[in-house]
């Protein structure tokens, strides 16, 4: 494969980006093969400042495996993972792991032309949370996301929940939380709830915090579904270091794997209903290892590209700090 991208060093010409969004979930991509790009927290929040910036849910930099220490740890047990997902927050820190954005990440590769993928293929991507391969499927990826797992495995009380959740201006609720590579914590809302009433416009206490804060889903069991389809949930998320979204993947199956614990029920296809589109969420017995089967999660789901450009050079070289208003401050002395 050629790299044939326009060059990414900072310089007079700006640096090339592509803009993409899997289930209204929106990323900026820079393609940086080589890993020269120091792109720092500062620099991040700003390009996804929705006002001052291009304005994303997270930056993502597609850097060659081999290129960066964390692309070469995941190299050393998946050899054929040639490409590095190193996602930010819009924030400006770094996650683990994002479902929306791998879809995002292959569909980037294959659109600039840095990856081939013919329909039912896959395709191993590195991520901060292991290598995870992604197929594709129509206009779909199909992500197998590894095993997920109870991220206080000794703390759970009866009705399955671990945590206190509270939102303003409503009781404190229980939580689940899950890891799946990142940080979730799943409140399971009782029937009649109104979602779209919830207010997530600021941070959700959780107790106990996870060690590395937690993306929080808020779900609904939607019991009017076609019973020839699978059951459907309907989700919003609030996520660490961005705020809420319209879709979280890794969120949506881990909000499908505490609603089977919280439920008992044992179904192994759900659809996750997000304010931006549904994914599709299974779960598959891991095959042919001894011991004990672990449990897979894949997720479902589309990725779309929406724009490209040129990053300016009077952002992307400006000093790191609002220079913009100090300029104004400094005139008004
Ligand atoms: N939207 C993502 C998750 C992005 C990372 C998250 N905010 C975190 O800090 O863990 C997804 O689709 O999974």
């Amino acid at each position: 494969m050629t790299d044939h991208l326009p060059q990414t060093e900072p310089s007079v010409q700006g640096i090339p980006f592509w803009k993409a969004h899997g289930t209204g979930n929106d990323f900026v991509l820079i393609a940086d093969p080589a890993g020269d790009l120091a792109i720092s927290p500062v620099m991040t929040s700003q390009i996804c400042d929705r006002h001052r910036g291009i304005g994303a849910d997270g930056l993502i930099r597609a850097v060659r495996s081999e290129s960066m220490p964390e692309g070469r740890d995941v190299l050393a047990f998946a050899p054929d993972a040639e490409w590095f997902m190193d996602y930010r927050n819009a924030d400006g820190t770094v996650a683990e792991m994002c479902g929306n954005g791998v879809r995002a990440f292959v569909h980037f590769l294959l659109s600039t032309g840095l990856a081939d993928l013919a329909e039912g293929s896959a395709l191993t991507v590195g991520t901060r949370a292991g290598a995870k391969k992604v197929t594709r499927v129509g206009r779909d990826y199909e992500i197998d996301m590894g095993p997920w797992r109870k991220a206080f495995p000794e703390r759970s009380i009866d009705d399955g929940t671990d945590a206190a959740v509270a939102v303003p201006g409503a009781d404190a609720v229980r939580g689940l939380s899950i890891d799946m590579g990142n940080p979730h914590t799943v409140v399971m809302l009782p029937a009649g709830t109104l979602l779209a009433a919830l207010d997530l416009t600021s941070k959700p206490e959780v107790s106990p915090l996870p060690r590395r804060g937690t993306n929080v889903e808020f779900a609904l069991l939607d019991e009017s579904g076609d019973p020839e389809l699978p059951r459907v949930i309907n989700m919003r998320v609030y996520e660490r270091s961005v705020g809420e979204t319209q879709a979280c993947g890794t969120g949506a199956c881990a909000t499908a794997a505490a609603v089977r614990l919280m439920t008992g029920l044992q179904d192994a296809q759900w659809t996750v209903q997000m304010p931006g589109g549904p994914v599709l969420v299974s779960f598959q017995k891991e095959r042919g290892m001894g011991g004990a089967a672990r449990e897979h999660v894949f997720l479902r789901g589309p990725a779309r590209m929406v724009a490209k450009g040129t990053i300016d050079p009077e952002m992307w070289d400006a000093p790191q700090v609002n220079t913009e208003t100090a300029g104004v401050l400094e005139g008004a002395r």
